[in-house]
Parts: C-alpha cells; structure tokens; sequence
C-alpha cells in the first residue's frame, strides 16, 4: 500500500495506520536532516516530535480509541477500552540516531477487543522511513529491496538484536544452520523477514508491547508464524506491557526455531 493517503476519519483502521506510520515518518526524516542534532539527542527529539503528532492525529481522528505509546503515560484507560492503538513513535532510536542508518522504524497498531472480551491486533503498519517503504498488515506480495541485503545464499539467516541477542541466538542459528545477522529495531528485523531476506526473527530478554505489535500484526498478515519462545501466543493489551520474547519465522522453520529457543 504505496499510496499516500490524505488524512482524514474516513480512512479504515488499516488504510489510518499506513498514513500515520507514513506521515511520523516522513516528520522524523525532516527532524533528522534539519535539527543539527545526532546520537541520543536526536532519539529524544524523534522520539517526542513523532510522539506528539500520533497523538494529535488519534484525538483528532479516531477521538473514542485508546492509545498505548512507548513516550506518552498510561494512564490504563486502554484496559476498557474496545479500541486500543499501540504505538512505538520510534523503534530503534540508537540507530534513528545514528548517521546513514536505515533500520529503524514507526509502528502503528490496533488492538480490538472481541465479543468474549479478549482480544487481537486487527491492523497496523510499519514505516521504514529509510528506504521510504511502509508495510501494511494485508497479504498483498511484498517486494524485495534490490541492494539492502547481500545476495541470498543456501544459508538460512536469523535476524537478531544488534546490542542486546538472545541466548539462545547460537542455538537457533545451528538449528537452521544459519548465520546470525545483527540489525536495529524490532521492525526492522521483522520486515527482513517479511521481505525474504531472513528467514527467522527471534527475541529475547526484554521487549515491550509497542515493540512487537505492529511488526507481528504485518507479519501475520503475510502468513509468518508469530509466537512467544515458548510457543505460547502474543497477547496484547495486557496491564504489565513487559512481553520480553517473541519469534518471527517462515512457517517451515517454526518447529526448529522454536525447539532451540524453548526456555
Ligand atoms: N532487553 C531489552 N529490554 C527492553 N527493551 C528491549 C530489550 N532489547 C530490545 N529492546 C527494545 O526493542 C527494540 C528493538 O531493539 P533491538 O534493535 O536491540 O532489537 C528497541 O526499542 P526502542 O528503540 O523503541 O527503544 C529496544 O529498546
Ligand atoms: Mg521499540
């Protein structure tokens, strides 16, 4: 979904979450090339400009929702709610401060609570500002980026935390017999793998609600398994936000993956 839509109430929820994810991207892009600021300086700028405009454009368009941010105060008014957006403004902010780095990222996701009182992610987008692509939880094809990654060997490759790799990372990686590819932002690593680049994200060790749901919820719509290392489903919305761990795989490694990242 490559059209830049106007923003406005009438969008749907999926065609919303593309425009914001967009438009906070392209905002972070002009902060980056115009503030003269770099490194943790320019995160907590990103950071806070982003956050203001998703949140202006929520009360604006979508003023009955909820919304859970990694920069604004939860004030837990979403654990009512029928409508929750969860938001990351900025997913990997050390390298959105960092010159010539494109793996970085807006996330922009909802939550809607079902007839049991449960619920799931129903829509969302992930933004990579970088390269100017935004990737949207429907399951149209997903094109490679010519030159992002180096050409695809038989090797299989897991995408992993490029400061902080789970444990289990090795284990994975002679699972699959794969290499170990360190890249920023959850959905960054999350997109590699929608795009074929990679064939498993995985996590762990910490994480938070708004930097797993729009990548997962893509990631879904594309027909990737998406799981706690144990297996177990993502389940957002929750009043501890804290959900440390996640994979990401092609449904034919699955069964390995998650055999070599079981606790
Ligand atoms: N051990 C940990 N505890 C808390 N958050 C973590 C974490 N490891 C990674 N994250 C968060 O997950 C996102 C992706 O990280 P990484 O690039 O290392 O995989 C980052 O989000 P933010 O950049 O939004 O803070 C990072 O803060
Ligand atoms: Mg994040």
């Amino acid at each position: 979904m490559a059209v830049r839509a106007e923003l406005n109430a009438d969008l749907t929820d999926l065609e919303l979450a593309v425009a914001l994810a967009t438009a906070a991207g392209d905002l972070l892009l002009s902060v980056r090339a115009d503030s003269g600021l770099s490194g943790r300086d320019l995160g907590d700028v990103g950071d806070r400009r982003s956050d203001d405009f998703l949140q202006e454009q929520f009360a604006r368009l979508r003023p009955d929702d909820a919304v859970l941010s990694e920069e604004s105060t939860d004030d837990l008014a979403r654990l009512d709610a029928r409508r929750v957006w969860i938001v990351d403004p900025v997913d990997g902010t050390r390298e959105y401060g960092t010159e010539g780095r494109a793996d970085w990222a807006v996330h922009v996701a909802l939550w809607e609570r079902g007839e049991s009182g449960d619920g799931n992610l129903t829509a969302g987008a992930v933004a990579l500002p970088a390269l100017g692509i935004t990737y949207a939880s429907d399951p149209a094809p997903v094109a490679p980026v010519v030159g992002l990654a180096p050409p695809r060997t038989d090797r299989a490759r897991v995408v992993v935390s490029g400061s902080r790799p789970p444990a289990f990372a090795d284990s994975v990686a002679s699972a699959l017999d794969a290499e170990l590819v360190p890249v920023g932002s959850a959905g960054a690593k999350a997109m590699a793998v929608v795009r074929g680049e990679a064939d498993a994200y995985v996590h762990g060790g910490g994480q938070f609600e708004w930097d797993s749901a729009a990548p997962v919820v893509v990631a879904q719509a594309k027909g990737l398994w998406c799981s706690r290392i144990d297996g177990s489903p993502l389940v957002y919305n929750q009043r501890d936000t804290y959900l440390p761990d996640l994979i990401i795989c092609r449904p034919e490694v699955a069964e390995s993956v998650l055999g070599a990242s079981r606790p």
